[in-house]
């Protein structure tokens, strides 16, 4: 058995805890995966990527809107995916590389369980090794849940692990779920010439957004991708030349290629959290504190794993409030999860931060709503856009935003001046004629949101 200061499962966010604190303590990492985790090795990183390419793709196809006549001659498939993963690989084997030979670090490469209250067992090529620590932080993220209708059938498919790693690609595809991972990757594979066909249960797309967002979303995708909505999936069958699912309503949908995106469950299971004594809920999420300590004693978690948020900006922030907390137990910091905002990387972009119309009438509270078109804008008209929105919600009581929702181009970088406004309690009429808005540029559009927003005085 080794003994380290600190004991770190997981090299996504939890990498990032070797701060310099730990200059002269023992920390081991243990990674059973791609060294950095899911955001830089199969999730946010190489999908934007990938989104990247598709905008230049659907750029060129729409050119001639603007006078500008221009047509995509080709997809390179192997080029587009040989040049992302070219400049990811060697990342996450510099990161790795950087552990194993880190003046303080030991890297365990292999499948960390709980053994005892605050020991680890690492199966590394086989050989079990012992881990104890005077502290541990789980930082073990989630992975890929695919229903057991596709797994009992026996048919191939992809998740977003591996869809992106495909050898070529395919004339067509069936997505199941109607989330974010299914909207981003319709968007890219669409863009890159494959007949994408989304199956979903629920009734519209992307739910969890404002209705009004996603109607439109919704509304916008069938008319660029064969969408079933509304039926449940009943059985999947390998037919020649690819898969076919077959749903509650009778339909076959059928496709060359099959992506699961599902949803993500934590990985919590398969470390025996039991034997240490770290609680978790139903769904398999740990339990944390604000500080991000578990029910145990030295044992702390964050990110994926514990987080009520499956989201990278959400796991950096945890790690570095559980990076002060592990150094400075006298002097706690909280996690701050008032406005957490997300963007979905599909097409047309989306985002938001706080409450949907609907939560927001729910709080009881007197609101105001303003729906601003991008086209009404004059950035909008350069654009010549006619389906791109914004929605601000603020509250009439204290004229504070209580919830921003964007649809439309650059939606992802628009609402940052939102989550500003909110974070640090500007009020509508500070944010709208206390600063210039730089003219004509598409921010333009957040400031008329923000003008038409009504209040009594
Ligand atoms: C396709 C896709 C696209 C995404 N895009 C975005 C995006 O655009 N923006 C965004 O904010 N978020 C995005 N996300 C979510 C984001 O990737 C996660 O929120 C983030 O990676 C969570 O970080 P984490 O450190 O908590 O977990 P992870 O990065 O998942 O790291 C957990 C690590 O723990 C390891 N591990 C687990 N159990 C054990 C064990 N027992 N022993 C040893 N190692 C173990 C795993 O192998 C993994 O490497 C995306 C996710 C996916 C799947
Ligand atoms: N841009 C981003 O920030 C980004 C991008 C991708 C993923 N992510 C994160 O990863 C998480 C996982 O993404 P996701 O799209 O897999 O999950 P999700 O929760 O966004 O969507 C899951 C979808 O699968 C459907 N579903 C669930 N079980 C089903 C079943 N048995 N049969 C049919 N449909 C079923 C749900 O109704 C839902 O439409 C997201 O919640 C998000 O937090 C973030």
């Amino acid at each position: 058995m080794t003994h380290f200061d600190l004991a770190i499962v997981g090299s996504g966010s939890g990498n990032s805890l070797v701060t310099p604190d730990f200059d002269g303590k023992s920390v081991a990492i243990i990674e059973k995966g791609l060294f950095g985790g899911t955001c830089l090795n199969v999730g946010c990183i190489p999908t934007k990527m990938y989104v990247y390419a598709a905008e230049v793709a659907d750029t060129v196809r729409d050119a001639s809107r603007y006078g500008v006549d221009a047509h995509v001659d080709g997809i390179r498939w192997p080029a587009i995916r040989d040049r992302i993963f070219g400049r990811i690989d060697p990342i996450s084997q510099g990161g790795e590389d950087y552990r194993v030979n880190g003046a303080n670090t030991t890297a365990y490469l292999g499948e960390g369980r709980f053994t005892g209250p605050k020991t680890l067992t690492v199966t590394v090529d086989g050989r079990e090794e012992e881990v104890s620590a005077d502290q541990i932080v789980l930082a073990s993220g989630t992975h890929a849940v695919v229903p057991e209708e596709i797994t009992a059938s026996g048919v191939p498919f992809h998740t977003s692990d591996t869809v992106m790693r495909m050898e070529q690609l395919p004339s067509s595809m069936v997505i199941l779920g109607g989330g974010f991972i299914a909207a981003e990757f319709a968007h890219v594979f669409s863009a890159l010439g494959v007949a994408v066909k989304i199956v979903a249960r629920g009734k519209q797309l992307l739910t969890k957004e404002d209705a009004d967002i996603s109607a439109a979303f919704t509304e916008q995708a069938e008319q660029k991708w064969d969408v079933h909505l509304g039926s449940p999936l009943e059985r999947a069958e390998a037919v020649d030349g690819g898969v076919e699912l077959t749903l509650g309503n009778g339909t076959r949908v059928r496709g060359e290629v099959l992506l699961v995106a599902t949803g993500r469950a934590p990985n919590s299971p398969s470390l025996d959290l039991d034997v240490a004594g770290v609680d978790t809920y139903p769904d398999g999420r740990i339990v944390v504190d604000p500080h991000g300590r578990t029910s145990a004693q030295g044992i702390w978690s964050l990110g994926d794993a514990s987080s009520p948020y499956q989201l990278k900006h959400v796991a950096n922030h945890e790690a570095r409030i559980v990076a002060h907390n592990l150094a400075h137990p006298h002097d706690l910091h909280s996690f701050d999860h008032r406005f957490v905002p997300q963007a979905v990387f599909t097409h047309p972009q989306i985002s938001s931060v706080g409450l949907t119309e609907e939560q927001a009438r729910a709080t009881g509270r007197d609101i105001t709503v303003k729906v601003q078109k991008y086209g009404d804008v004059a950035f909008g008209w350069a654009m010549e856009d006619t389906t791109s929105l914004v929605k601000l919600i603020a509250d009439k009581k204290t004229k504070l935003l209580i919830g921003a929702h964007f649809l439309g181009p650059d939606a992802s970088s628009l609402i940052q001046t939102s989550i500003q406004a909110m974070s640090f309690g500007l009020t509508v009429p500070q944010m709208a004629r206390g600063q210039y808005w730089i003219h004509p540029a598409l921010a333009e559009v957040v400031e008329n949101a923000l003008l038409g927003l009504e209040f009594d005085d």
